[in-house]
């Protein structure tokens, strides 16, 4: 039986009908690569003589690479399917071989090899960039190269690390992050050399470029040293060993769409793979891919221990959703489990896992009771589990009974349930003496004496009411539910979850946190937060520490972007210009030194006289777009609220659009144009966005009834909200307004 590996993705993608027949024909070369239906031939005057090809159908070859180990067995590694001249072309000048200089498996053009390696070299090429030629009466200009000027980064040190001679003449002459991002885009060069260049591009320095990708001169270019440097880290951004059917056929049929399933960044395998000694924190920008390296690890997780029981969670359900459905994808032998504490993957929101708990007390051995004293100081009548939930008035109901002393401003439901949310339930206080002490970290507003009184009159009156009906709301559920798993723990009864995975971790409150800290017994691989604070949108902010996790030193970033072109990307990151930011860990939020292997169009700003003129314009672009052929279902339209979206709904429809309202019960789905609001794009990814109603108003009627000292937190939620949106188109943005354009908005783009 051969080992089939997969090489570089063949551009442009196979058509369906091929990829089947493409598919087939790798299935039977791991079964027997003598069959005679197979014509595995080698080909004269090719540059590398390992180089073979072989018969998928009449019309299409495939190209391979052949190694015969020691061992006795033989490995393939396949370069795609191509018409048969194609094939044949392509086959004479390509070559796999382990790059001397970075012990990683390469395929290149043979024409580009025919220049020697540094080693071999006499002399080495000018240091400085060539200046490019200036424009008569041109301001005079002294260009800087980005790398050698600004980094102190030379040709030879590029040359050293075994970037090709091409690649690294073209990206000293940049001048720019995005001048070497063209570069980098254009070049047709193996990947773990673009992604090098990026990175010192973003100013890491040589040495830490050379750990992250594990640079070293390679051992020989033996059949046995290539099949090995496979295995490199860095090898594997390209390179695939297909182990099994469904991996080979996602390798096969998936476009770029679909590649996390099979191609990680090194760092990626790094923080999918690698065990931790204890909690871990994984940040990173918008689409870096952290969600990507979660579901890798629940599967690494899954398929290391398969009595392990791993709670992969997030906070709300369209994103729960989402993580099953590519959990799904990615490996559908892993088992999916309908409750936390069973051997497998329990997937759902933080609340999913509280409710479960508190709904299977008695069978979970968890004293709720004792939960309820210990977080309202009584018992709460019969209904003490208290799974039903109250309504979203109780702030309102309980303010109409009590707090008549506050001023305005503090008489407002939303700062009511944040201080109950952030200071009251994760101190688990219970009585005015405890909170009239109580630090209130974080807090933007100050409240002296008179005033914590005054709201401890509220929180006795708001928890009066859901005891009378035998209510709860679901930040209560949670910390009942972790006061709950801590009681029994100290009983001797074991914690629910051996693993539990968090995507989108910077919007969880503390009560949420603290159930996460709860379920799991403090150890290697316990909990692992995949997070980005500068997405941060629903909850004030948060430092780990002061709610049981504690990360330091257990802290990673990911800073390459998968999903944003680097013109979206910039517009992005502009966006939050000069926002205070602080990480979970309570530091300042590194600059956001993102950078995106994409490139794309930059985005569009347009700016409307009036509502009715925004909808014709949005209506315009999304036909151009569907005369484009793309499809509806990878178009979206983000607006602010709830009722513009419907309204805007309603305006596309009339104007014959297939758009679908997408809500907390709607999904989006094929055939139609997403609309909804950019709270709920979060962690979704659409090809082309347009960015509806960005006017100062948007922003403004947000913060109009809020505290003074609560307003700088909730500007900053606001920006973030507009990160959050704008990253999520891969290819187009189009960003509009009617009348006046939101300040949010970066004056230069
Ligand atoms: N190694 C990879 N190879 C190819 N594509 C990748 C890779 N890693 C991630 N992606 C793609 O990048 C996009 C973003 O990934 P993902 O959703 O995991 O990012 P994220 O950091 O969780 O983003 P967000 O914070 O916006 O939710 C996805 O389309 C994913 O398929």
């Amino acid at each position: 039986m051969a080992q089939v590996h997969f090489g570089p993705r063949q551009k442009p993608p196979l058509d369906g009908s091929v990829r089947s027949a493409a598919y087939s024909f790798i299935d039977k070369l791991r079964e027997d690569d003598t069959a005679p239906g197979l014509h595995i031939e080698p080909i004269s005057g090719a540059a590398d003589p390992r180089i073979r090809t072989g018969r998928v159908t009449r019309f299409w070859r495939a190209v391979l690479t052949k190694f015969s180990m020691p061992s006795g067995d033989t490995h393939y590694i396949y370069l795609g399917t191509y018409p048969h001249d194609d094939a044949i072309e392509l086959a004479k000048k390509v070559v796999v071989r382990v790059n001397p200089l970075s012990g990683i498996t390469e395929l290149v053009d043979a024409d580009r090899l025919s220049m020697p390696e540094i080693h071999e070299r006499t002399t080495i090429p000018s240091e400085k960039p060539k200046p490019p030629t200036s424009l008569p009466g041109a301001d005079p200009f002294v260009p800087t190269s980005l790398l050698v000027d600004r980094f102190g980064i030379s040709m030879t040190d590029l040359l050293a690390l075994g970037v090709h001679e091409g690649l690294a003449t073209l990206a000293v002459t940049a001048r720019t992050q995005d001048e070497l991002a063209d570069v980098v885009v254009d070049a047709d060069a193996p990947a773990w050399q673009q992604e090098v260049l990026l990175d010192l591009g973003t100013g890491s320095p040589l040495d830490d470029v050379r750990t992250r990708y594990q640079l070293g001169a390679a051992a020989g270019d033996s059949d046995e040293d290539v099949v090995a440097a496979l295995a490199h880290p860095a090898s594997r951004l390209e390179f695939s060993y297909i182990q099994d059917d469904q991996a080979m056929r996602a390798a096969i049929e998936d476009d770029d769409f679909g590649r996390w399933r099979v191609f990680l960044h090194p760092e990626q395998q790094d923080y999918a793979f690698t065990p931790r000694s204890g909690a871990f924190r994984l940040s990173g920008g918008a689409g870096t891919g952290k969600t990507v390296v979660l579901l890798h690890r629940a599967r690494h997780l899954a398929r290391a221990n398969p009595d392990a029981r791993i709670v992969l969670t997030t906070y709300n359900k369209t994103l729960a959703e989402a993580l099953r459905e590519n959990l799904r994808l990615l490996d559908r032998t892993i088992p999916v489990v309908d409750e936390p504490g069973t051997a497998g993957v329990f997937i759902g929101t933080v609340d999913a896992v509280s409710w479960r708990l508190l709904a299977r007390s008695r069978v979970n051995g968890l004293p709720v009771d004792a939960a309820v004293e210990a977080v309202f100081g009584t018992l709460r009548g019969t209904r003490s589990n208290a799974l039903d939930t109250s309504p979203d008035s109780a702030w309102r109901t309980a303010l109409s009974r009590a707090g008549f002393d506050l001023p305005d401003s503090l008489r407002n439901p939303g700062f009511l349930a944040a201080e109950y949310v952030t200071v009251i339930l994760p101190a688990r206080i219970t009585a005015l003496d405890a909170y009239l002490t109580v630090a209130r970290t974080g807090r933007g507003v100050a409240l002296d004496r008179t005033r914590r009184r005054a709201v401890w009159e509220v929180i006795e009156a708001y928890r009066a009411l859901s005891a009378e009906k035998g209510t709860t709301d679901y930040n209560e559920k949670a910390i009942l539910a972790a006061a709950a798993l801590d009681l029994a723990a100290a009983a001797g009864v074991s914690r629910p979850a051996d693993h539990v995975l968090v995507d989108e971790a910077q919007d969880l409150t503390p009560s949420r946190l603290l159930l996460l800290r709860a379920l799991v017994t403090p150890g290697p691989d316990d909990l692992y937060l995949a997070e980005d604070s500068r997405q941060r949108i629903y909850v004030p902010r948060v430092v780990l520490a002061q709610h049981g996790i504690a990360v330091r030193g257990r802290s990673r970033r990911l800073t390459l972007n998968y999903r944003t072109t680097a013109q979206n990307l910039d517009l992005a990151t502009t966006v939050l210009d000069g926002s205070d930011l602080a990480d979970m860990e309570g530091g300042a939020v590194a600059a956001p030194a993102d950078r995106s292997a994409r490139s794309g169009p930059p985005p569009q700003l347009i700016g409307l006289d009036s509502l009715e003129a925004a909808y014709e314009s949005a209506a315009h672009i999304l036909r151009g777009w569907l005369e484009r052929d793309l499809a509806p279902e990878t178009l979206c339209v983000l607006v602010r609220s709830g009722e513009e979206g419907a309204q805007l709904t309603d305006e596309l429809t009339l104007r014959g659009l297939p758009v679908l309202a997408v809500g907390s019960k709607q999904v989006p789905g094929p055939g139609r144009i997403s609309v909804m609001t950019m709270h709920r794009s979060k962690g979704m990814e659409f090809r082309n966005v347009i960015l509806f109603g960005l006017t100062p108003e948007a922003t403004s009627t947000q913060l109009a009834f809020l505290p003074d000292g609560d307003k700088p937190d909730a500007l900053q939620r606001e920006r973030a909200l507009l990160y959050v949106a704008t990253t999520r188109a891969r290819d187009e943005l189009v960003v509009m307004w009617d009348g006046e354009r939101s300040d949010l908005l970066p004056v230069r783009v």
